[in-house]
């Protein structure tokens, strides 16, 4: 079988494997009391939300090759020891060893769909009689979302310390596939497992939708509710050891609230050579939201400094990018709506050609200002529309309900590969 070798090495080179998991019953297992504690600002319409994310998921296979998590852990469980250590691992940190044997007998394809959507409790005790809970394994309502439990850089994959417990069991998954998968093979780098002196500070906490590689040797990362300075500092440790590390290091602090701020890609995304998307009032404007340089050299942090803007540290850089404005420029009612339904979030699969949402209209209109073609996914997937007859394009996908999940096309996207690109 041929192997895929795992290299990414900006965010917007041509994009050759991207790993994705359309969202499943686990979604609707949700109501309107636990919806907060699943991390969702509302509960979903699965069937709406399908609808929207086959949208997503065919115009990315029209682009590249695309990998259901789904598949990618039920051809790893096929390793008896794949299957021994995440169960292990999962049974342990969530407290529920009495079913690992049960959950051993199940045959891969069938386990990998319990893991993602949940293991219905067995009311054999009277604990388990009694209990609210109906699952002994919890359904992983976020994992539509798989950029955040890891990340690729460069030709290493970073493996989430995720900020909340509901989203660990993601974390471990992904470590178990790059790590036993056949044909997807990486080195993993876990916060939880790394080889170190002291025992990991509990408050290191590091999530994909934070973690940007803005260049071979730069590195953007947002600081925040998800991300936490901690786990910026076991980036830059990590780094610190490796001889071809990037040199910088450029930190956007975040605001801890409302929700729709949890990760840098919800303000802030790489559109082309020349353009970024940017929620104003944070990226641009005034606020006490600091941005910081840092610059390793030889092992050793080098130098750290605050910076004027993201913007600025970056074309101080080499990376002079335009910004189109979520939301447009005239209203910041409107900045501030389309921002929260996931407007700043886009991803790209070439430099200048992106998926974003839709319902964000001045979003758009603007990034149709700034010389994006605007093209449907219906329309591209219909063959009616090419993205390659234009220089810089916007495939739009509906994407009400997927948006209520508090994510958008960047969140709903790991890559694997892309072709390097050079600023
Ligand atoms: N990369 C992102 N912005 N991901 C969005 C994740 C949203 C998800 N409901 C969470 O709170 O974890």
């Amino acid at each position: 079988m041929k192997k895929f070798q795992l290299n990414v090495t900006s965010e917007i080179g041509k994009l050759n494997g991207v790993i994705v998991h359309t969202p499943g019953i686990e979604v609707e297992n949700m109501t309107p009391e636990n919806a907060e504690k699943a991390l969702y600002s509302d509960i979903l319409n699965l069937s709406i939300a399908q609808k929207e994310y086959a949208q997503f998921k065919g115009a990315l296979q029209k682009i590249t090759n695309v990998f259901e998590v789904k598949d990618l852990l039920s051809e790893t469980l096929k390793s008896h020891e794949a299957k021994e250590v995440l169960l292990e691992k999962i049974c342990c940190e969530e407290k529920c060893f009495e079913i690992i044997e049960d959950l051993k007998s199940i045959p891969s394809e069938e386990l990998a769909v319990q893991l993602l959507q949940g293991v219905p409790i067995q009311r054999d005790n009277l604990t388990k009689y009694l209990t609210e809970d109906r699952f002994a394994l919890r359904p992983l309502h976020n994992f539509l979302f798989t950029r955040d439990a890891s990340m690729s850089m460069w030709d290493n994959v970073l493996i989430g310390k995720m900020a909340s417990k509901v989203r660990e069991r993601e974390s471990f998954i992904m470590d178990t596939i790059f790590q036993y998968h056949p044909t997807i093979q990486a080195k993993t780098i876990n916060p939880l497992t790394e080889k170190r002196k002291f025992p990991l500070d509990p408050r290191v906490s590091i999530e994909g939708g934070d973690v940007q590689i803005g260049a071979e040797d730069l590195l953007v990362i947002g600081c925040g509710s998800r991300t936490t300075t901690q786990g910026i500092d076991f980036i830059i440790e990590t780094l610190k050891q490796r001889k071809d590390a990037p040199k910088h290091i450029i930190v956007q602090e975040l605001p801890h609230t409302p929700e729709s701020f949890i990760h840098l890609d919800m303000v802030f995304t790489f559109l082309a050579e020349d353009k970024c998307m940017v929620y104003e009032p944070l990226i641009l404007g005034r606020n006490k939201y600091q941005t910081i340089h840092i610059e390793i050299d030889n092992g050793k942090v080098k130098k750290i400094e605050t910076e004027e803007n993201l913007l600025k540290a970056l074309a101080k850089r080499g990376i002079e990018l335009d910004p189109v404005q979520c939301g447009g420029t005239a209203d910041r009612w409107t900045m501030e709506r389309e921002q929260w339904h996931s407007g700043a979030n886009f991803f790209s699969f070439a430099p200048g050609k992106v998926i974003g949402y839709a319902r964000n209209v001045h979003t758009i209109e603007e990034m149709n200002k700034h010389g994006f073609e605007v093209i449907t996914a219906l329309d591209f997937i219909a063959g009616k529309k090419e993205v390659n007859d234009y220089k810089k394009v916007v495939v739009t996908i509906e994407g009400s309900e997927l948006a209520r999940g508090g994510g958008g096309a960047r969140c709903m996207s790991m890559p694997i590969q892309r072709e390097s690109f050079n600023w």
